[in-house]
């Protein structure tokens, strides 16, 4: 295991093959759970990976700049035979939110930041799937790799995999009036000027009947939530963070970037308020202007949605703009992370003031939730903001959940906001119907 210009010197040897199946989560019948999976189902992208070739881990911001920076521009990699035509990754993880050291002893297993480059990796392509396996250069490398697309090609299954476990029933506790009384700090310092939008989260802690059966939460996620991105990164001690999110941070494909301000959101049922409601235009446009700046010296052509459109999930709707750049000659996918994170969807503005805030008056350690997630390589990324998620070690989760504070927000419809939120979550975690207080 490296820290530091990990891939420097570093050479992996690697095959793929393609396979008739359609689905790489089926693959948990076979090879166990994932260590990592991602799927955006109305993208067509479904990944999954086992095994852990390598892991590049950092301790600080500056570390994880340093790793993400190598890992996105070279990759010392010998295909034997045939290469694909586009690899996903190959290096899939995440980082913190924020500069903090972990103070759960669950997140200390997943690190300030951790990327893998699987043993195996699943992806679905348009006439089935693609496999690569891959493996250190080093003696027995090519064997290794071999063997591994051969156990796969003899035993992969054809069929979809739905969710199978019956219910787990859920007892949730989370505390109301730490929450809203963090709210009402926020409206004081937004009041007095100090700041003008602050993102405040909490965590909801569940308590299954059982064990959490991984491999069904994300099969339920995924069904659930075909617009956004079903992730799943497992760590050491058998702790998994896993979530169903709606935001994109990027889409990097060679010098075309996409990106997307999400903020402002309403139940199902009070959407049409939502592109009229001035609380909540001002809680996006600041993400918007946010997003424009931090781009401008990285790419020369910057576009933005004249107007935010509704974003319609299951349980909440939100406003959305989306944005594109081409990026300047030579930027990478880690400088584009760097830039945009933390956008004020999950932070604030003044930038540096919210998180200050935010670290004095939260009371959480937010670990991965609200960081970036997703893959990355030299030919281009995809990396999501982790909202909707949960950090799962047996039949303990906790859900994280938040939402922007701006002047005109109050804390009951805060409570009442991030109660919406956590639904998705909530939903797949127990397997039936979830009844919140409101
Ligand atoms: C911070 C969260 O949502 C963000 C993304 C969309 C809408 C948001 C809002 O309206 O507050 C938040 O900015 C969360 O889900 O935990």
């Amino acid at each position: 295991m490296t820290t530091h210009n990990p891939a420097k010197g570093q050479r992996w040897v690697a095959g793929m093959m393609t396979l008739a199946s359609a689905d790489p989560l089926a693959g948990a019948g076979l090879l166990g759970v994932p260590t990592l999976y991602w799927e955006q189902p109305l993208e067509q992208e479904a990944i999954a990976g086992w095994g852990e070739a390598a892991v590049m881990e950092a301790r600080s911001p500056t570390e994880a700049s340093e790793v993400l920076g190598s890992l996105s521009s070279h990759l010392e990699l010998r295909w034997l035979g045939e290469a694909p035509a586009r690899l996903p990754g190959p290096w899939f993880g995440g980082m913190r939110f924020a500069s903090t050291a972990p103070a759960d002893a669950d997140w200390k297993a997943l690190g300030f930041a951790r990327w893998t480059l699987p043993e195996l990796l699943v992806w679905r392509v348009a006439q089935g799937m693609a496999v690569a396996a891959f493996a250190p250069e080093a003696e027995g490398g090519e064997d290794l790799v071999r063997s591994r697309l051969e156990r796969v090609r003899a035993s992969f299954p054809a069929d979809y995999r739905h969710p199978r476990g019956a219910p787990v029933a859920l007892e949730l506790s989370s505390s109301r009036e730490g929450f809203e009384a963090r709210v009402e700090r926020a409206l004081e310092a937004i009041a007095a000027g100090r700041l003008q939008k602050v993102v405040m989260a909490r965590s909801v802690e569940a308590e299954g009947s059982r064990p959490f059966d991984v491999v069904d939460v994300l099969a339920r996620l995924r069904e659930q939530n075909p617009r956004c991105v079903t992730f799943l990164f497992r760590a050491p001690g058998d702790v998994a963070f896993l979530g169903a999110t709606p935001e994109t941070l990027c889409r990097v494909d060679g010098r075309v970037l996409e990106t997307e301000a999400l903020a402002g959101s309403a139940a199902p049922g009070q959407a049409d308020g939502l592109g009229a409601s001035d609380k909540d235009r001002r809680e996006h446009d600041s993400v918007v202007r946010y997003i424009l700046a931090a781009l401008r010296p990285l790419a020369d052509h910057v576009t933005a949605d004249q107007e935010p459109r509704l974003l319609t999930l299951k349980n909440v709707v939100h406003l959305r703009t989306g944005i594109r750049a081409e990026l300047r000659e030579g930027v990478t996918a880690s400088q584009v992370v760097a830039a945009l994170h933390p956008t004020p969807a999950v932070g604030g503005v003044p930038r540096d003031h919210s998180l200050g805030f935010l670290h004095e008056h939260e009371a959480l350690d937010r670990g991965w939730y609200a960081g970036p997630v997703g893959w990355i390589g030299p030919s281009g990324a995809h990396m999501a903001v982790a909202l909707r998620s949960a950090l799962v070690r047996g039949a303990h989760a906790r859900l994280f959940v938040g939402a922007g504070i701006v002047q005109g927000s109050s804390s009951a419809t805060e409570w009442r906001e991030t109660e919406m939120k956590s639904l998705a979550m909530l939903r797949a975690l127990g397997g039936g119907d979830v009844r919140r207080e409101s």
